[in-house]
């Protein structure tokens, strides 16, 4: 694998930025070896403050001698990155995609470039925490797998996956996962705070019990309802809390929200609009 590849950075928002972040701690290239670009210069200017990287607002410029291209737009603007960028991408360059929905063929197509990577990062790949799921075309290189593999082990765990079929579930579950965490995070606060906990004490206990809980799952190697068996006393509160949960289809809740995620991925990379939500 090459020693200090250039990395070009087509959309620098969130994700962009955990990227950025996760490839200068592990030292996959040199600040000055990283071009991000995106259409506002603020932003550019302010990621070149921060870590040192080369600002661009002009994606085809930024993209000149790359390794790698990184597409991280929203799935709504990837059309006119395909406009500015089609047959221009260099010879030797993967293009590493994490834009939500967007097929290995229509990216392939798109800018007319057959090594395509596509990725499904999480938000925790700010902290080195996160996971992502990811797939390659035939075109794309051993150097260049090994390369990504640096890139995306940065962000935290990777799972290569055989299957393109497997991103657009990734999306739903690991992608948007973060979400859901964190809705149930407020959710479980504010029920704290209704009690009558401050705010903070409320914020410890339930960011610890998320905490030491997934920890214990790790360690434990046991089926979740064992775990959640462990804490149910017969006649008691949990089995009460969870007789109200289940009665508030909880679970089935829990499932709908996975699979309208999973439809509205395949549905944004068909430039579609998924079904407007049930009544
Ligand atoms: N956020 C998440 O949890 C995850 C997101 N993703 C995917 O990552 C991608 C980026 O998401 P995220 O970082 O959250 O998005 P952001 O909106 O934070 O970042 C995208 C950036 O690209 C800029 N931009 C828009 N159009 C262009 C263009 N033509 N050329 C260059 N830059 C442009 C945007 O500017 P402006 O804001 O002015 O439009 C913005 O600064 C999306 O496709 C998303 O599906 C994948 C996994 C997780
Ligand atoms: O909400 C979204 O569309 C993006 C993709 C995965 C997580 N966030």
């Amino acid at each position: 694998m090459k020693a200090n590849p250039t990395i070009a950075i087509i959309g620098s928002g969130v994700m962009a930025e955990a990227m950025i972040a996760g490839i200068l701690r592990q030292k996959v290239t040199t600040a000055d070896q990283i071009c991000a670009a995106d259409i506002r210069d603020e932003r550019v200017n302010e990621l070149h403050d921060l870590y040192g990287i080369k600002p661009f607002t002009d994606n085809l410029r930024a993209i000149e001698g790359a390794d790698v291209v990184i597409l991280s737009v929203k799935p709504q603007r990837i059309e006119s990155v395909y406009t500015a960028l089609k047959g221009k991408i260099p010879t030797g360059a993967v293009v590493l995609s994490i834009v939500a929905g967007a097929s290995i063929s229509a990216v392939s197509n798109g800018l007319l470039h057959p090594a395509v990577i596509r990725a499904m990062p999480n938000t925790p790949a700010q902290i080195g925490e996160g996971i992502t799921v990811w797939v390659a075309s035939p075109a794309v290189r051993q150097d260049q797998i090994d390369l990504a593999r640096s890139i995306l082990t940065a962000l935290g765990q990777e799972v290569f996956a055989d299957e393109e079929e497997y991103l657009d579930m990734a999306t739903a579950l690991s992608g948007t996962g973060p979400a859901y965490v964190f809705l149930f995070m407020e959710a479980m606060i504010d029920a704290g705070v209704h009690l009558g906990f401050p705010r903070r004490i409320s914020e410890q206990l339930v960011a610890q019990t998320l905490r030491g809980s997934v920890d214990f799952f790790l360690g434990a190697k046991a089926h979740p309802a064992h775990l959640r068996n462990q804490v149910t006393s017969p006649g008691g509160t949990s089995a009460e809390a969870l007789y109200y949960l289940e009665k508030a289809g909880f679970r089935t809740a829990i499932s709908r929200a996975v699979w309208a995620a999973y439809e509205k991925s395949k549905a944004l990379g068909k430039g579609k609009n998924s079904e407007a939500p049930e009544k």
